[in-house]
Order: C-alpha cells, then sequence, then structure tokens
C-alpha cells in the first residue's frame, strides 16, 4: 500500500476559505470556534451541507471533527460563530433542542438501555408514558415500517443487550430517526463493523439520502469517502484546510490535506529466520467465548522473535477470544502457554505481563486508559507496579514525566502535555498512548487488537513502522485486524481463523492476496496459493491435554 502526492497539482482543491455561496443549505456552520482552556479545538470553522447529500468530515486524529459534530448537536456550546439550519440561524443549548430542530447524532459508544428492547430504546423518551405501558402494537408497527423503509432491519423485541455492535448500532440510527432527524450525524459509523456489516450500513444511508436526509459522518478511510460521499471537509488542527465536491480530489490530496503531504507507506515485516529463538508456544488452547461456550478448540502457535503474526478471521470465529485468552483475559479451558521459555500454571493478566506480554485491546477507550489519570500515569502504571521506576523505594516521577514527553514525541500524540488526562485527548490520540506505553515495554511478546483502527492515515503509518521496529528489536507480534489490507500489508505470516480453528498458517509474500485470504475467512481451505509450502492448514493438532493453563 503507497499512497504518493505525485498528481497533488493535477486538481486545485478548494482552499481553506469561505466555502462557496449557494442556495441555504440544509445544515450550515459558521465560523464557529471553540476553545478548550489554552487548546484551540476548532477556529471559525465553517461547513455547508447540502439537503439530501453524504457530506463526509476528515482530519487527523485530534483535528477537532467530533467537537465540531458535537457542537451542531448541541452537546458542546461555541464560543463563537453560528449554526444554520435551513438558512436559520439556530441556537442549540443542548441535544434535546438538536433533536427538536431535526439533528440525531450516533456516538461512537452507543447510549442506549441494554436491559430495555429494541423498540423500546426507540420509543423511550418520545411517547408518552414508561415505554412498557405505551400501546406497543402502534409503536411497534411504525418502527417496523421506518425499518423496512430504510434497511435497518433488527429484531425489535429483542433486549439490546443481546445485540451485535451493527444491530445496536441500526436500532441508535432508527431511534434519531423516530424523533425526526431530517440531518444524520454519524461519528466514525464504521468504526466496529465488519465488512458485509459497513455494505449495510452504506445501503441504509443511501435509502436514507433518497428518503430526503441528510448524512454527515467522520471518517478515517478514504475508501469510504469514495463509496459513500458526495462532499468533504477535511479539518487539520482545528481549521478547515479543503472543501467541496469529492469528486474534485483525488486521494493523494486528501491524504496531503489531512496530514501535510507526509508519503504513507506501509512496510512488511521481514519473516524472521527459521533459527530464530522461539518467543512463545501456545498448544491446543481452548478458550471460553463470551456466551460461555467454547469459543476456541484448541489451537496451537509458535511465535519466534521478530515475528509479525497477523491473525484473521470472520468476526465471531475465534481470533479475537484466541487473543484474549493469551493475554489472560478469558478463560482457557485447556492447552499450555509459553513465554520466552516460562509456562505458567495459572494464567491471569497479570501474570502474563509479568512473563513479558504487552496487551493492546480491542477496546482502549474503556480497558486500555484510566480516563481520569493523566497521561503520564497511564503510561507507566504497569511499570510502577513492577518496579521499573522507582528509586530508593520512591517513584521517580522526574524520569517517568521526560519519559512520556519522549513518547508523546515519537508516537505523535496530540496534547497538551503529559499531565493532561486521558479523557481530554481525542479518541485517536488515547490510542496513541495505549500503544506507545505496550511497545516501549519491550515486551517479548506483543498482542494487539485492531491495531490503527480510528487512527488517521499518518498515525497509522507511524504504528505500522514502531511494530516494525519492536519485530526488528525481537519482540514477537499478533495482530488482529479486520482490515485484511493492514494485515498483508504489515505481517511476515498470516493465520487465518474458522469457526475456532486455526485453518491456515501462510507465510506472507506476493502470491497471497486479499481474495485468497477472504476465501479461507470463509472456510474454503482450496483457495491457498498452490505453490506455498505454509499454505496448507497447520497447526491443527487436536488439543494436546491438560497442561499448565
Ligand atoms: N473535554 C476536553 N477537554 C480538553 N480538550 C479537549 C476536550 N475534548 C477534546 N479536546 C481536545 O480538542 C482537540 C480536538 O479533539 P476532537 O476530539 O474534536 O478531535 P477529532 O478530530 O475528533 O480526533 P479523533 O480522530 O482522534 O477522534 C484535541 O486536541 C483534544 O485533545
Amino acid at each position: 500500500m503507497l499512497m504518493t502526492n505525485h498528481d497533488l497539482a493535477t486538481v486545485e482543491p478548494h482552499g481553506a476559505g469561505e466555502p462557496p455561496t449557494g442556495p441555504p443549505y440544509r445544515l450550515e456552520a459558521v465560523k464557529l470556534s471553540k476553545a478548550y482552556g489554552q487548546l484551540t479545538a476548532n477556529h471559525e470553522v465553517s461547513l455547508r451541507v447540502t439537503s439530501q447529500s453524504v457530506h463526509a468530515v476528515l482530519g487527523e486524529n485530534g483535528a477537532g471533527k467530533s467537537t465540531l459534530m458535537k457542537m451542531l448537536y448541541g452537546v458542546e456550546q461555541p464560543d463563537s460563530g453560528q449554526i444554520r439550519l435551513d438558512g436559520v440561524p439556530v441556537k442549540l443549548p443542548n441535544p434535546k433542542a438538536a433533536v427538536a430542530h431535526g439533528i440525531g447524532m450516533v456516538f461512537q459508544h452507543f447510549g442506549l438501555v441494554p436491559s430495555l428492547t429494541a423498540a423500546e430504546n426507540i420509543a423511550l423518551g418520545v411517547e408518552p408514558g414508561r415505554p412498557w405501558r405505551i400501546d406497543k402494537r402502534e409503536i411497534l408497527d411504525s418502527i417496523g415500517a421506518l425499518s423496512d423503509a430504510m434497511g435497518l432491519h433488527v429484531d425489535l423485541k429483542r433486549p439490546v443487550a443481546r445485540m451485535s455492535t451493527a444491530q445496536q448500532q441500526r436500532v441508535e440510527i432508527l431511534k434519531a430517526l423516530y424523533r425526526g432527524a431530517r440531518v444524520l450525524i454519524l461519528d466514525e459509523p464504521t468504526a466496529l463493523l465488519t465488512p458485509q456489516e459497513r455494505r449495510a450500513l452504506f445501503d441504509a444511508v443511501r435509502r436514507l439520502t433518497e428518503a430526503g436526509t441528510t448524512v454527515l459522518f467522520i471518517t478515517h478511510k478514504l475508501s469510504e469517502v469514495a463509496e459513500l460521499a458526495d462532499d468533504v471537509t477535511i479539518l487539520r488542527r482545528g481549521h478547515v484546510v479543503g472543501h467541496g465536491r469529492h469528486a474534485d480530489f483525488n486521494t493523494a490530496q486528501l491524504v496531503e490535506l489531512m496530514v501535510g503531504g507526509r508519503p504513507v507507506t506501509a512496510r512488511r515485516a521481514p519473516a524472521p529466520l527459521p533459527t530464530a529463538p522461539k518467543a512463545a508456544s501456545f498448544t491446543g488452547l481452548s478458550v471460553t467465548g463470551s456466551q460461555g461456550r467454547e469459543a476456541v478448540h484448541g489451537v496451537s502457535l509458535d511465535l519466534r522473535e521478530g515475528e509479525v503474526c497477523g491473525l484473521v478471521g470472520v468476526d465471531g470465529n475465534g481470533q479475537l477470544e484466541f487473543l484474549e485468552g493469551i493475554a489472560g483475559i478469558r478463560p482457557v479451558t485447556a492447552g499450555r502457554i509459553e513465554i520466552g521459555g516460562v509456562a505458567l500454571r495459572r494464567w491471569t493478566h497479570r501474570r502474563a505481563r509479568a512473563a513479558g506480554l504487552g496487551y493492546v485491546p480491542e477496546d482502549r477507550l474503556s480497558a486500555g486508559v484510566v480516563p481520569a489519570f493523566p497521561i503520564v500515569d497511564n503510561m507507566f502504571a504497569d511499570r510502577i507496579t513492577y518496579g521499573g521506576y522507582r528509586r530508593h523505594g520512591r517513584l521517580d516521577k522526574s524520569r517517568m514525566r521526560s519519559e512520556a514527553v519522549r513518547l508523546i514525541e515519537d508516537f505523535d500524540i496530540r496534547c497538551t502535555g503529559p499531565l493532561q488526562p486521558a479523557e481530554r485527548l481525542s479518541g485517536g490520540n488515547i490510542q496513541k498512548v495505549v500503544l506507545a506505553r505496550e511497545i516501549s515495554r519491550g515486551p517479548k511478546v506483543l498482542l494487539v487488537a485492531e491495531p490503527t483502527r480510528g487512527l488517521d492515515i499518518g498515525a497509522a503509518a507511524r504504528i505500522h513502522e514502531a511494530l516494525a521496529d519492536a519485530a526488528r528489536e525481537g519482540t514477537a507480534i499478533l495482530v488482529l485486524s479486520s482490515d485484511v489490507d493492514e494485515v498483508l500489508a504489515i505481517s511476515s505470516r498470516i493465520c487465518v481463523f474458522h469457526e475456532g480453528r486455526l485453518v491456515a498458517d501462510l507465510v506472507n509474500g506476493d502470491e497471497v492476496t486479499a481474495e485468497i485470504i477472504g476465501a479461507l475467512m470463509l472456510g474454503s481451505a482450496e483457495d491457498g496459493p498452490a505453490d506455498s509450502p505454509a499454505a496448507s492448514p497447520a497447526d491443527v493438532a487436536p488439543p494436546a491435554a491438560g497442561g499448565g493453563a
């Protein structure tokens, strides 16, 4: 994957000045500014969203996208500027006012009540009376008609707690529409979706705009912009640096505008020599999944020092549970885990870390940081526990702080300094804190789930480089990603999961393609590259008995 900016001069993108004038827009932000203390999150940001269009807002992590959306939904108040709907200035002191004006927003972290059904969640607060007292038949009919018309299919009688992320997202969208949203704001709507779910969402978005809704969405993926957006606005460091019809920009221009012209490359880690020492051994692992059922059935895998092994599988095929079992956060019911030649009897997350394991969880916002703690504490918390930063029995705070400053620079974490609480960072920058912490520990084995989810392309390239550097230092890396292209770009080896088993263990090379991986993910073993010695299913021997897990 290589993007260059060779043809930047071919099309002149709109500059950072005033957007072109035109008829009243459905939604307009006029010179909105918002500062948090010293930090200007949005500076005179103007945005013009045409009726019934899909408008993408792009920008690197911390560029101010969420801040802008929050102002348009009444969650945050601008310091100055104006919001207009159909040409008329409106005040949005809170989300209720935004909803009353026909604006709906779906956040990345949903606000549904888990114990209530989809229909109850959708009707909650709209219908008079408590949800279980309302005229269910009538409401179910009207929500059902809405969901059919928009292709947003959900089981309306099912409690939200028992729904997948994609289904919950549909409930959130229906909730907004049921409240009369004519403008729908989606904050990185595809971040947690599988490719199939993403396609279904895009179909629904197209149907919504045909039916009169205007959609504004945040994304980091240029492929999504190409697929879905009519118009784009690009933010950088709180300023609008480009806007216009999507068709007027090429990819290189968008990259240039977003990240300031850095070329974006992903480097594949070289395969380690067969003589490289073994870093870890997982033998016959069985792991329990969320529903209490066995999700991984006796999987064995050895990792060599310096190896980057990509784990792929269609969502729900055991690859995540395998990673979480090794991380010690899911029960391993059978098998043996050995790290650096040491096999532990009882495998817990704490013991795993002490044995030299690093772990970047899938949901780092809730599982990766303590939100109220400063960056520096989040970076070094576990090293305090393990004694790495103690001098004469006391915490060496100045060393921690200066190392935090170095990591902030190395990982380009956009913040006011090491003392800024994690909760005041943008989502992507929180993620960089977790990655910086785990990579800089110099673990023997590093487990990473979705390394670049939510990261802009510049930050993603930097993380890919940091992973390659860690591998060169000898760390064995097991990286799970739902982005097959990412796995192909950075891994020296690719392991495919299907129905809780390892069905292919491939040396990554030119003959391994996304199509082959895709076929294997769907359980078609015949599609492996014919002449690759590692192409045949490997390591699928029956589970080794017992073990020390
Ligand atoms: N409550 C807050 N207090 C202080 N600073 C904040 C707060 N919320 C956001 N910021 C800062 O404002 C800037 C813009 O953040 P914002 O969340 O809008 O970025 P973003 O473009 O959505 O980033 P990402 O892609 O990483 O989600 C960041 O520097 C962030 O640290």
